[in-house]
């Protein structure tokens, strides 16, 4: 089946903000970076193919994650932006010929691509006065005093220098192995990698804590210097040096031969080395070529990141397990023989679906091959079929769902088979699983295993119960030995949970394909559950953001008479289900639906566009009898004609700005 490419555009999109969320702002990613680049690129080709479907809020167009809240912000001078990449020799040569072509006959400066937490640090008269992470490049988190700590950042420079340095702190491969050994220890999360570590480490607000972390740092750019002027970038490192920087190791190269070997050396290297690298960063020397080549909104023309593929081994699968999903799909889990890849052990991997089994023949008893890819747990891609044994037998997802014994039966044109049984108790708790999670009623104190503890104990069956827990409260207590404590915590979370915004409800109840993005876009839209529970296909398709899949899915969904029925338990029990206005004046173009065209006076299309969706309305992408108001500027095309034709009410810019007031 093709992919409508809007609808792709859409779900790679919310895709993508959604591991940027995890990876720069909570610093737990869930998937390897090898697959978030896969997204990304995929994301990148589409928009160039089509660029009339690319969002404006797109994540190829900006830098990193945003600026938390519980810091202090710094307003960066110069932007700190990210590097475009290379995967291959070909990207590089093409680097390599751009370049040049741009800017004549040129010299590289070859670094390693430590993986770390960007950093900026800013010295006054020689003196460490602030450090900042790098946030959305623009404005970053104020972390100065856990910087402090970082035994390698000096307080005091060599020279009374005014000065500010970017570098990427990290922690060595040994010290983020004792780390999270001690702290299983004590029973708190584990850091996914030495990068998380880093980044969990400085991100935090408590310095002393920071302070124990074995944290170091490479300086690898002269951000702007008040004293001094350079030619080239390996003077300026030379001069940090100097200062009493730890710098980061470079090689210089005259040619792109020189470069791809040593990449290839890197490459061969990169186990060895008491730090993670995940590539090499290739940058022009030159100051004044690298003027002559400028930057693009989001990395500089002069550098290049070249990233080294996703390592892979070689494992025996010794089962294969089935797991039951929230909409009953059931997902084959290859258990391996423990493995060391890129510096985690690997014990399982997911085996996605029947096709995927049966296309690469994969078996209980045979030699894979295996990456660190895909959700949470690594990919098996091939059988090794030199070392099948005799023995083996094709593999079968069971016919019947291993959980509740129901029949399970796969819909034509679908990828998963499923568990036919409504009321399977695996499905029903993978629901609530979500329904609990964070991004969704962010209910604390209610795990999966507890979950799995209130259903087979019959305290609860189905989400609603949730909400009813007080009425077992004794069973609840006769069950746990963590005792009142935790019990009136619970509660207080499921209470706190009830006044979550709409677009969290959406999100919870686990619409296919309904992601946070969507929800926020729905919410808004629609602003009360009922309404968008009413809402036509086509009324659903005229929403910027929503594609054929999204919008049918959406329909079934409440279609369902069962799904119904829960929103309205629900909603008895006291959750939200409407959206509040949260200023006076900002329901003012509530369900109004806009479309734009031409140029107008002062507003930007995205000015417009915020300033509809932050009052109510939302903005559609082309004119039929349901749209409110066309909203002109100069030189304004056929949807203005077909406007005229429908009868459609016509406004300019101070028309529009008078409705808001
Ligand atoms: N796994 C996930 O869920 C997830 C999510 C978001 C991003 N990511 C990863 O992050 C990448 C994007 O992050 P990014 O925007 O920071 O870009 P980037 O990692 O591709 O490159 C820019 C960064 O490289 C670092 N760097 C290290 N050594 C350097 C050197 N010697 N010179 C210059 N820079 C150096 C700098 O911190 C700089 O910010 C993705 O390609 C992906 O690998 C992963
Ligand atoms: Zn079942």
């Amino acid at each position: 089946m093709v992919k409508d490419p809007k609808q792709e555009i859409i779900e790679l999109v919310e895709e993508i903000e959604k591991h940027n969320k995890l990876y720069y702002e909570q610093d737990a990613p869930v998937i390897e970076d090898s697959t978030y680049d896969d997204l990304m690129n995929r994301l990148i080709e589409l928009e160039d193919k089509y660029p009339m479907h690319s969002l404006d809020y797109s994540p190829t167009k900006r830098v990193g994650g945003k600026a938390l809240e519980k810091f202090q912000k710094v307003v960066f001078d110069t932007p700190k932006l990210s590097l475009a990449n290379a995967f291959e020799e070909g990207d590089l040569i093409a680097f390599d010929n751009r370049v040049k072509k741009a800017a004549g006959d040129l010299r590289y400066a070859m670094e390693y691509k430590f993986d770390g937490l960007t950093v900026v640090l800013f010295y006054q008269d020689g003196v460490f006065v602030r450090g900042a992470t790098r946030g959305d490049g623009e404005v970053g988190e104020d972390v100065t005093e856990n910087l402090r700590t970082v035994k390698n950042i000096p307080l005091r420079l060599k020279e009374k220098a005014t000065l500010e340095v970017r570098g990427e702190v990290y922690i060595e491969k040994d010290g983020f192995f004792k780390l999270n050994d001690e702290r299983k220890k004590i029973g708190e999360n584990l850091f996914a990698n030495p990068r998380n570590a880093a980044a969990g480490s400085i991100r935090q607000l408590d310095s002393k804590a920071t302070a124990k972390r074995p944290l170091d740092i490479f300086v690898f750019n002269l951000e702007s210097s008040q004293d001094r002027e350079f030619s080239s970038h390996s003077e300026s490192l030379e001069y940090l040096k100097a200062l009493g920087f730890k710098t980061s190791p470079l090689k210089l190269a005259k040619t792109m031969a020189e470069v791809l070997e040593f990449c290839k050396k890197a490459e061969e290297e990169r186990s060895k080395l008491p730090y993670d690298i995940d590539g090499l960063v290739v940058k022009v020397d030159d100051f004044e070529k690298r003027e002559i080549l400028g930057t693009t909104g989001k990395s500089p023309k002069w550098a290049i990141a070249y990233k080294f593929p996703a390592e892979v081994k070689e494992t025996l699968v010794e089962s294969i397990q089935v797991q039951v999903g929230r909409t009953g799909a059931l997902t084959p889990v290859a258990h391996l023989k423990p493995v060391l890849i890129s510096g985690s052990v690997v014990s399982r991997a997911t085996l996605h679906n029947e096709d995927y089994i049966s296309q690469r023949d994969i078996r209980e008893g045979d030699w894979v091959f295996v990456r660190k890819a895909g959700e949470i747990i690594p990919e098996v891609i091939k059988v090794n079929m030199d070392k099948r044994g005799p023995e083996t037998q094709p593999y079968a997802l069971p016919k019947n769902c291993p959980e509740c014994g129901g029949p399970t039966h796969r819909n034509e044109g679908e990828a998963d088979r499923k568990c036919l049984n409504v009321s399977c108790p695996a499905q029903a708790r993978r629901k609530m699983e979500h329904f609990v999670s964070k991004g969704a009623m962010n209910i604390e104190g209610l795990g999966p295993k507890q979950i799995r503890k209130f259903i087979d104990h019959h305290i609860i069956e189905e989400i609603s119960d949730i909400y009813k827990l007080e009425e077992k409260k004794e069973k609840i207590l006769s069950l746990d030995n963590s005792g009142e404590k935790s019990y009136e915590k619970l509660i207080a979370s499921i209470e706190e949970s009830k006044t979550r915004p709409l677009s969290r409800l959406i999100y919870a109840l686990g619409i296919p394909f309904v992601g946070e993005k969507i929800s926020k876009v729905l919410a808004l839209r629609y602003g009360d559950i009922y309404e968008l529970g009413n809402a036509k296909v086509e009324d659903l398709l005229s929403i910027d953001e929503i594609g054929e899949v999204i919008a049918e899915e959406t329909r079934a969904f409440f279609d369902n008479p069962d799904n119904m029925a829960l929103i309205k338990k629900l909603q008895m029990l006291g959750l939200n289900t409407s959206e509040e206005a949260t200023s006076a004046g900002a329901t003012a173009l509530k369900g109004k639906k806009f479309v734009l065209t031409g140029t107008l006076p002062t507003l930007k299309r995205d000015e417009a566009k915020a300033l509809i969706e932050k009052n109510g309305g939302a903005v559609i992408g082309s004119v039929s009898k349901n749209t409110d108001y066309v909203l002109a500027g100069e030189a304004a095309g056929s949807k203005l004609d077909k406007a005229r034709s429908l009868g459609v009410e016509i406004i300019d810019e101070d028309a529009f700005k008078a409705m808001l007031q």
